[in-house]
């Protein structure tokens, strides 16, 4: 009886792919890795550098380096090729990053590969949705990472005000991964207690959200500022995202993933809590947004389609 591998090939292994890689290793999620980049160079050193950290974990990993086609048998294939920018604006990535994933694709999905595919690549939602239709798979089976990084930053920033452990807020921001991102009050909770409830009694709660929102916001760009890549947080992101397809998890996640009428929209990519699973985005959870709420995620929307129309 043959034993499943569980087996992701992560594309571009930059700043970015060599930390997914090294979360999935360490953490045991996946069995096998395949590594691509087009620097050659660097592929072998990140190979070479993650195998000498094998031997230490409790659990058995391979890494491989590999072309495209090698992708075939894949589950998941991760997409964190391209390059950030200096200009700490994601959307001015967009030229480039098509052109880096229009290189690839196609050739993947030729080669046979019939998983899911999760892009990390900026501007994410455009991206996610030019993979979408290079791929032609269903939707579900291609994902942006989108606002699940954001998401762990807004959880950090009210568990530092509030004093309650990020595991027990229940919240999300929506809309682009980006400057134009929302944050939708009205469903972030204290383990199911609204957090504008508990505001009205404990002063704790009350929290500036222009202020929280900018936080979230800016905080790539903390990141980014000092070291010139942000790697940890969306590695953490991907392994969540990937822990939750091999084990069937149900969780749910912001990601963005295609609108086809929820929440108004249609035809569009962008950060929406959904449940993730063995199939990917298995559903989109349809929040009652407030009216004001609507405006600024329709606003977020319009500023990714001001975008796509540039594609
Ligand atoms: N969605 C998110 O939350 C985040 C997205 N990013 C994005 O991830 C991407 C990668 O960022 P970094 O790793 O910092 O960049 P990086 O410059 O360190 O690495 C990019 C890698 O992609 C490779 N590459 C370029 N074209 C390729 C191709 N056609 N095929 C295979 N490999 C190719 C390069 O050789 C390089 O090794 C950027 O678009 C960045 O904006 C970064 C952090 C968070
Ligand atoms: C760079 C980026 O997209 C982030 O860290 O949010």
């Amino acid at each position: 009886m043959g034993i499943k591998v569980r087996s992701v090939g992560i594309i571009g292994v930059g700043h970015v792919g060599a930390h997914c890689a090294y979360s999935l290793a360490v953490q045991g999620i996946v069995d096998e890795l395949i590594l691509v980049d087009i620097n050659k160079e660097k592929l072998t050193s990140e190979r070479q550098d993650l195998v000498d950290s094998v031997a230490h974990f409790p659990h058995r990993v391979t890494i491989k380096t590999g072309e495209y086609k090698d992708l075939a048998n894949c589950d998941i294939v991760v997409i964190s090729a391209g390059g950030i920018t200096q200009d700490q604006n994601r959307l001015s990535e967009l030229k480039q990053s098509i052109n880096v994933v229009n290189s690839f694709v196609e050739e993947v999905v030729s080669s046979g590969f019939n998983g899911i595919f999760i892009n990390i690549t900026n501007p994410c939602d455009i991206i996610t949705g030019h993979v979408y239709k290079l791929s032609g798979f269903d939707s579900h089976r291609v994902i942006g990472t989108g606002t699940c990084l954001d998401s762990a930053r807004l959880r950090e920033v009210i568990a530092r005000e509030t004093g309650v452990d990020h595991k027990s807020i229940i919240g999300y921001t929506m809309g682009e991964h980006g400057d134009s991102q929302m944050i939708p009050w009205s469903h972030i909770s204290i383990n199911g207690k609204p957090i504008l409830e508990l505001a009205q009694h404990d002063s704790r709660f009350a929290l500036d959200h222009e202020a929280v929102l900018q936080e979230v916001v800016n905080a790539g760009w903390t990141t980014f500022k000092g070291k010139g890549a942000t790697e940890y947080g969306i590695a953490s992101a991907l392994a969540r995202l990937v822990h939750c397809i091999y084990h069937d998890e149900k969780q749910v996640i912001p990601v963005s993933t295609l609108l086809s009428g929820q929440y108004g929209q249609t035809d569009i990519y962008t950060s929406v809590p959904a449940i993730i699973g063995k199939d990917g985005v298995e559903e989109i959870i349809e929040l009652n947004l407030t009216e004001e709420e609507m405006k600024v995620f329709n606003q977020s929307c319009d500023v990714l389609r001001k975008h796509i129309e540039t594609v």
